[in-house]
């Protein structure tokens, strides 16, 4: 038999099948398995994708040196898309095949110098053992190590690292039979405690062996020498077994879902929709639109009991941000140990195992963030992906995929409906509905007969403001504080995309910027430092301008550090809990702090983005908006979208179950439709009004999208090689075809590369995507003047 394999060297010439033959004593290689290969001088790992008996090759094909894992790490299912994904998103199909996989599957490489003679083996240099490459760094030693290469004295070699680990724990089992430990257990001297104490427990739990260590110590109170010893003495017998990390033990259960929801009519109906492409097997995609608290996610759950019920697995996708432990414990509360969770939360061995579970078919439901979306589940009978809207869904570096059509692809492929939710559905996907390519389904009202919170914008040009500050308008802090004097809780929210807490001088208007990146550099007050939240750059916080030496510098902006500051002077004694990229850094901290929250352990809950979705406090009546518009200038064509989205997601976190809600909105752009649309939370009118703006500029989703990017370190490279692309592509295309560009990226240069972008809109185009390919292709070639290039199908962001 010959195996097709896919080389782990992401490189066009490599981008292709390399064949090899299976040798007998391999046995059978499925497809899917991960495997090494000689490669050249080098054994590299690969992946089968395909198995044939005849090869074209004429020579004689190399033998297959290795299969790595017991079982194929991925399904054939994966093996075909990987291969449709990688034309649809310019990437090599090794990259996706990799992408795939959890990150400790993915193969490390080590370079290392063999001495090849006996005499090269007693130099000093390698000290009786191969030398790790990776670790030389001076000059000297490198000029001897070309010698001993010129020489063939020694040779490189690369050790592939496997980094899986399977978690194991001692297990014991039993070598008598009862009687007789009854015997032992009498011929033991009164003094020897501990050890009657263990014999006592096997007797008494003779039936439960074998146990893991674990168990045994907790439960008969004994210590790892009594069970060593008992080992020794021949009574119990010892093996490592195989265990996972369980990321779920340390969510408690809640009472709450014991209690099951009875739906209403709408839920029903929503349902009564989905089940029967459930049943009959239907790749249809549907589009749930239900208002913020409308009971989206029962809809959800119920349609994946059914296709449990149904003999199938399900696949739920939920945006990172809002796979919170609450998510998760009512899925889990509903299905148990039947669930797995993959998130990036995880660390990499719970992962490993969490994957291992769902690939061996131990679970039938998966939740996770995108990448979930590769889960290697077979049987699938429905997909869900809740908060469709989300651009987290599409991965911004390479591969530039979206998890909504990676999920589109497996509905086809498994024949089961894909099920897509949002109170904000992306415009795309709306209008899909409206063409009937999906089907719509509508939950017009909150599932607590409530009405939808009440919306205030303030106007902050006019606003009266509390303190020397001007963050906190008078009305958003009296409203603050009356919700915490009826001991309701509050939620605030700081829009941070844009620049927040930057430093500006007075008197020169100089803006401290990263040396690196064409960002300006923010304040943070508990490390004392200026730092650059994209490449990491950070300096002491200036006492006097570094431009012109002037002292009259500002702090503009405004950051959670900030805020919290003022609400602690201006409500004395008041609680709050702070959560952004810098208190959640640590494993379990987000739980932390919301868990902390449900208990009412704080009033305000004072945060980024991250805590605008998907949450669920009951006591929660008050939602506030610092700041409205920080996003809504952004050079993106769909700014207003993401605009209205947020602030609709936020101010549905106000009054989801008997007490009303109310939500405060400050903004310097009242007269905005998607602010003055997000005040009445209809997201109906605001898709008609933006489908015509998007109409007129002639976007998504009217046109689709391509955009193309090239980055150097030389501006004018960098610019030079975007126009020969355009003047190359642009008499190729349709005439309806718009091209725009080159121009500057709006973050023109990042990390010391200057990007310039080519936009391509079109309407109908057959030849683009083998183009596409074509520029890919010669990407390659101008890899080695320093010229990076970048394809991005359906850009999220065009800046
Ligand atoms: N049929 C029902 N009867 C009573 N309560 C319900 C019902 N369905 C859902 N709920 C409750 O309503 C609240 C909101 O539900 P859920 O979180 O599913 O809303 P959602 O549509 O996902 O909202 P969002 O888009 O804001 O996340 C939850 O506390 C849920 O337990
Ligand atoms: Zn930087
Ligand atoms: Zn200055």
């Amino acid at each position: 038999m010959i195996a097709q394999v896919i080389v782990d060297v992401a490189a066009k010439q490599t981008d292709r099948i390399f064949e090899y033959h299976i040798p007998d004593e391999l046995g059978e290689v499925e497809i899917g398995s991960r495997v090494f290969v000689p490669f050249g001088p080098r054994k590299l790992q690969g992946f089968v994708v395909g198995l044939s008996n005849k090869s074209q090759y004429q020579g004689k094909l190399k033998d297959l040196l290795l299969v790595v894992d017991e079982m194929p790490p991925l399904t054939s299912e994966l093996i075909k898309l990987s291969k449709d994904l990688a034309d649809h998103v310019y990437s090599y199909r090794i990259t996706i095949l990799k992408t795939m996989l959890p990150r400790v599957m993915r193969a490390n490489y080590r370079k290392i110098l063999v001495p090849e003679s006996s005499k090269a083996k007693k130099m000093t240099i390698f000290q009786g053992k191969p030398l790790d490459l990776n670790t030389i760094n001076d000059n000297k030693q490198i000029a001897e190590i070309r010698k001993l290469l010129r020489t063939n004295m020694a040779k490189i070699e690369y050790v592939v690292e496997n980094r899986a680990r399977v978690k194991t724990e001692n297990e014991y089992s039993l070598t008598n039979n009862k009687k007789e430990y009854i015997n032992i257990y009498e011929s033991l001297r009164k003094n020897a405690v501990k050890q009657k104490q263990l014999i006592m427990y096997i007797i008494e739990n003779y039936d439960k062996f074998p146990k893991m260590q674990k168990e045994i110590e907790n439960n008969a109170n004994l210590s790892t020498v009594s069970l060593t010893n008992a080992v020794k003495r021949g009574w119990l017998r010892k093996k490592p077994a195989e265990i996972y990390r369980d990321p779920l033990t340390n969510y408690e259960q809640e009472e709450k879902s014991d209690k099951k929801i009875k739906l209403n009519t709408e839920q029903k109906n929503a349902l009564a929709k989905i089940e029967p492409a459930i049943i009959e097997k239907k790749a249809r995609t549907f589009l749930l639109e239900g208002v913020t608290g409308s009971g989206k996610t029962e809809v959800y759950l119920n349609a994946i009991s059914t296709t449990l019920k149904a003999g199938k697995n399900a696949l739920m996708m939920v945006p990172e941000i809002s796979l919170t432990p609450q998510m998760v414990s009512q899925v889990k509360n509903r299905f148990g140990q039947q669930v797995a969770v993959l998130h990036s939360g995880l660390s990499e061995g719970e992962l490993y195992d969490e994957w291992r579970r769902i690939r061996r078919g131990e679970a039938r439901v998966v939740v996770g963030a995108r990448s979930a979306v590769f889960a290697p589940l077979k049987n699938i009978g429905l997909i869900v992906i809740d908060e469709e809207h989300e651009s987290s869904y599409k991965q911004e570096d390479n591969p530039r995929y979206h998890a909504r059509d990676v999920a589109v692809w497996r509905s086809n492929y498994n024949s089961c409906p894909l099920l897509l939710g949002s109170a904000t559905p992306s415009l795309g996907s709306r209008a899909r509905a409206q063409k009937d390519v999906y089907q719509l389904l509508r939950l017009p009202h909150r599932a607590n007969q409530q009405s939808l919170p009440e919306v205030k914008l303030i106007d902050l040009k006019k606003a009266h403001f509390n303190g020397g500050q001007f963050d906190l308008s008078i009305q958003l802090v009296e409203a603050i504080k009356k919700r915490i004097a009826k001991k309701e809780q509050v939620i605030l929210m700081l829009n941070r995309r844009g620049f927040a807490n930057f430093m500006l001088c007075r008197e020169c208007g100089y803006v401290m910027k990263c040396p690196n990146c064409d960002l300006s550099l923010t304040m943070h007050k508990d490390t004392n430092k200026m730092q650059c939240h994209y490449c990491g750059f950070s300096t002491a916080i200036p006492e006097k301008c570094p431009n012109c030496q002037s002292t009259k510098i500002r702090f503009l902006g405004t950051g959670t550090q900030k805020i919290m500051t003022e609400l602690e002077k201006i409500i004395p004694g008041c609680r709050i809990l702070r959560m952004d990229v810098d208190t959640t850094r640590r494993k379990g901290s987000f739980k932390r702090i919301l868990d902390a929250f449900g208990n009412r352990e704080a009033d305000i809950l004072l945060g980024t983005q991250m805590i605008a979705k998907g949450l669920d406090f009951p006591n929660v009546t008050l939602v506030g908006v610092v700041n409205a518009d920080t996003g809504l200038w952004l050079p993106d064509y769909n700014a207003s979208e993401r605009t209205f989205e947020l602030l609709t997601q936020v101010a549905g976190r106000a009054g989801r179950a008997q007490k009303k809600g109310e939500v405060i909105i400050q903004t310097f752009n009242p007269d905005h439709y998607a602010i003055k649309l997000a005040e009445t939370q209809d997201y109906e009118q605001f898709y008609q009004y933006e489908m015509r703006v998007r109409h007129a500029g002639n976007y998504p989703p009217y046109f689709y999208t391509v955009l193309v990017s090239v980055a150097a370190k030389n501006e004018q490279n960098a610019a030079r090689e975007a126009f020969r692309i355009k003047k190359w592509l642009q008499p190729k295309l349709h005439q309806s075809t718009i091209v725009l560009g080159p121009t500057p990226s709006a973050i023109s240069r990042l990390k010391n590369q200057y990007y310039y972008q080519i936009l391509v809109k079109y309407k109908k185009e057959d030849n683009l995507n083998k183009l596409l390919h074509q520029i890919q292709d010669s990407a390659q070639k101008v890899k080695k003047y320093g010229l990076s290039v970048y394809i991005d199908n359906e850009p999220e962001r065009i800046m």
